[in-house]
């Protein structure tokens, strides 16, 4: 099939409206990048531009022998530096990881009419959403991606409701990724001198969101972006991405001759990457650093991502805890809800962290 586009709107319609994704249009022939696609020259991602981080995983069964505490401080440095570290050991089993890409794979090579299934007021549950760019009615340039994400409610929900392509596999991650991050938010808490009750941690870590992400093949990586600059909002996000590449996460660090810098997160095998997202940042007060980040296109293979996003209960109130904010002197982030918080964030296009404005107090 080959399918013209006579205006940008007839390929906005067939890519968002119609539910063909990117997908879509790598599948009808096209051989370009269409106009719609392409970054202003400032988003475009230049390979060139960036060095591999290459610290290794942090070795998670090793919190549960002597070194606990240098484990503890990895992770504790990694969050207050780049926000991103990648971790092994984590008590996924690593044929888990395998059927999860392979589960991505199957929904995404769906005809359109079966992924069209789940596009907004056509989906059978409002928590599952299939869609493609970020927020394209926002957006100048639309990103190269698909996606299907799927909020967590409760396993009978989620059998009945997520695609068969990979519900089990998906529930199953979301339940290990789960326990994961509020181990590391305990971690994280202590290390701040903070004891959150279980209650506390409950809502804070209250909404949980698997995605599958599908990046298909492009004809001219250097023009587009898979992802743009962004932080995740949430507290802690778990990522399992493929072998391709492609992940970049920005220096962060004041005082740091690399600040500005972008590092690739390389792929490795059996790991998964964390980041820190805005939640943990206002709340630490901004000692924990959530990442800005972006992902590349590949014109050869198509990548699969599935990250799992924990975030507060949309009427959870975030601020920055009371016990860092005495040793601090002052809070650097007004009280949010995290509704208010999460309705800015999907009300613009990507913007790298201005995310955080929204909470930002401009005098600290
Ligand atoms: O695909 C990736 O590696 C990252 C995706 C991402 O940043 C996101 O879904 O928020
Ligand atoms: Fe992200």
């Amino acid at each position: 099939m080959s399918t013209r586009f006579n205006s940008s709107n007839s390929l906005y319609d067939f890519v968002v409206r119609d539910g063909n994704g990117v997908k879509g249009i790598v599948d009808s022939g096209l051989l370009e990048v269409p106009e719609r696609y392409i970054q202003p020259l400032h988003e475009q991602i230049n390979k060139l531009d960036s060095r591999t981080h290459d610290v290794p995983p942090i070795d998670l069964s090793k919190l549960n022998g002597p070194e606990h505490d240098r484990v503890v401080d990895q992770i504790v440095s990694a969050a207050e530096t780049l926000g991103f570290f990648q971790v092994v050991n984590h008590g996924m089993p690593v044929k888990l990881l395998e059927s999860l890409k392979d589960a991505a794979h199957s929904f995404f090579t769906l005809p359109p009419e079966k992924k069209a299934l789940y596009l907004t007021g056509l989906s059978p549950s409002p928590l599952i959403k299939y869609g493609t760019s970020f927020v394209p009615e926002k957006e100048k340039a639309l990103e190269w991606k698909d996606y299907i994400s799927m909020v967590y409610s409760n396993d009978e929900d989620a059998l009945q409701y997520w695609p068969n392509q990979c519900k089990e596999v998906a529930l199953e991650y979301l339940k290990l990724a789960s326990k994961l991050v509020r181990d590391l938010v305990k971690i994280l808490m202590g290390n701040l001198g903070v004891k959150l009750d279980e209650s506390k941690i409950d809502g804070l870590l209250g909404m949980r969101m698997v995605n599958m992400n599908y990046y298909p093949a492009c004809p001219n990586p250097d023009l587009t972006v898979g992802v743009g600059r962004h932080s995740d909002m949430g507290a802690i996000t778990v990522l399992l991405q493929d072998g391709i590449g492609g992940l970049y996460v920005k220096v962060e660090e004041e005082n740091d001759d690399t600040k500005g810098e972008w590092l690739e997160i390389p792929p490795i095998h059996g790991a998964l990457v964390i980041n820190i997202g805005d939640t943990l940042q206002i709340l630490s007060n901004g000692k924990y650093k959530s990442a800005e980040h972006r992902v590349r296109t590949t014109n050869t293979q198509s990548r699969v991502s599935v990250p799992v996003f924990t975030l507060p209960n949309p009427t959870e109130v975030i601020v920055p805890l009371p016990e860092v904010v005495k040793k601090d002197g002052l809070a650097r982030y007004r009280e949010v809800i995290f509704q208010d918080y999460m309705k800015n964030f999907f009300g613009n296009a990507h913007a790298g962290k201005k995310s955080l404005d929204f909470a930002t107090l401009k005098s600290a």
